[in-house]
């Protein structure tokens, strides 16, 4: 039996420039064990992947902020204070930096994310002072204001709990800071050579391959383990 599987979108499932890797429609939909796809984009995202893989919805988006399994979205994270912090951002002079018609935060329901372009220095002095309750994750896409409270691996207990699954029977794959919760709880953690410092560090194996090459080798060495 191939275990269930913990993955990041972006960086892990993606080409370098950002697509959905074609062979993401080759190796996940028969797939066969639970797939969870935990990202920090907003909820739409990895349900409209979820949905056009043919499997089931089982989501973690907004880093953890919301959960959907067996059919029940969980909204887990609180928006107030990381949009108060927003707020403050704006009011001294800062721009999230996605331009009029931001798609990003549109559906977002309890973290804020801006640009790589933004200033990050005023983000995280305005975070900091917003006091300990949210923290700015730079996922290489872009930064999150998320409260501290919730995470993709809590997510990960969360959706292995809805299926009788323990965190640590996933094999968990990705390449940011977002992930290293995944890693902290999942039973075998690969980061893929794109791999920001804090991935790297938290993984049980940094793989050679970047991208959906380092993805793709550990499904199919995982799968030959299976056999
Ligand atoms: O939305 C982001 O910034 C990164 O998304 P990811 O967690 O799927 O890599
Ligand atoms: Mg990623």
């Amino acid at each position: 039996m191939v275990p269930p599987l913990a993955l990041d979108i972006d960086g892990t499932l993606t080409t370098a420039s950002g697509r959905i890797d074609a062979r993401v429609f080759e190796l996940l939909p028969d797939w066969d064990a639970p797939v969870v796809l935990a990202t920090g984009k907003a909820f739409p995202y990895p349900v409209a992947l979820a949905h056009f893989l043919g499997r089931a919805e089982t989501v973690i988006a907004e880093n953890g902020g919301v959960v959907h399994v067996d059919g029940e979205t969980a909204v887990l994270g609180d928006p107030e204070a990381p949009r108060a912090v927003v707020e403050a951002f704006r009011e001294r002079g800062g721009d999230l930096g996605w331009g009029a018609r931001d798609t990003v935060n549109r559906w977002r329901e309890t973290e804020v994310a801006l640009s790589l372009d933004a200033d990050e220095t005023l983000l995280r002095e305005v975070a900091a002072a917003a006091g300990g309750d949210v923290e700015v994750v730079d996922t290489g896409y872009a930064y999150h204001v998320k409260s501290t409270g919730v995470s993709k691996g809590r997510g990960l207990e969360r959706v292995g709990d809805a299926l009788g699954l323990a965190p640590d029977e996933f094999v968990a794959v990705g390449d940011s800071e977002n992930d290293v919760s995944t890693f902290a709880v999942a039973g075998e953690s690969y980061a893929v050579a794109n791999a920001d410092v804090a991935a790297r560090d938290a993984a049980d194996t940094v793989l050679a391959e970047s991208y959906m090459d380092g993805t793709a080798s550990v499904l199919e060495e995982l799968r030959a383990r299976s056999e």
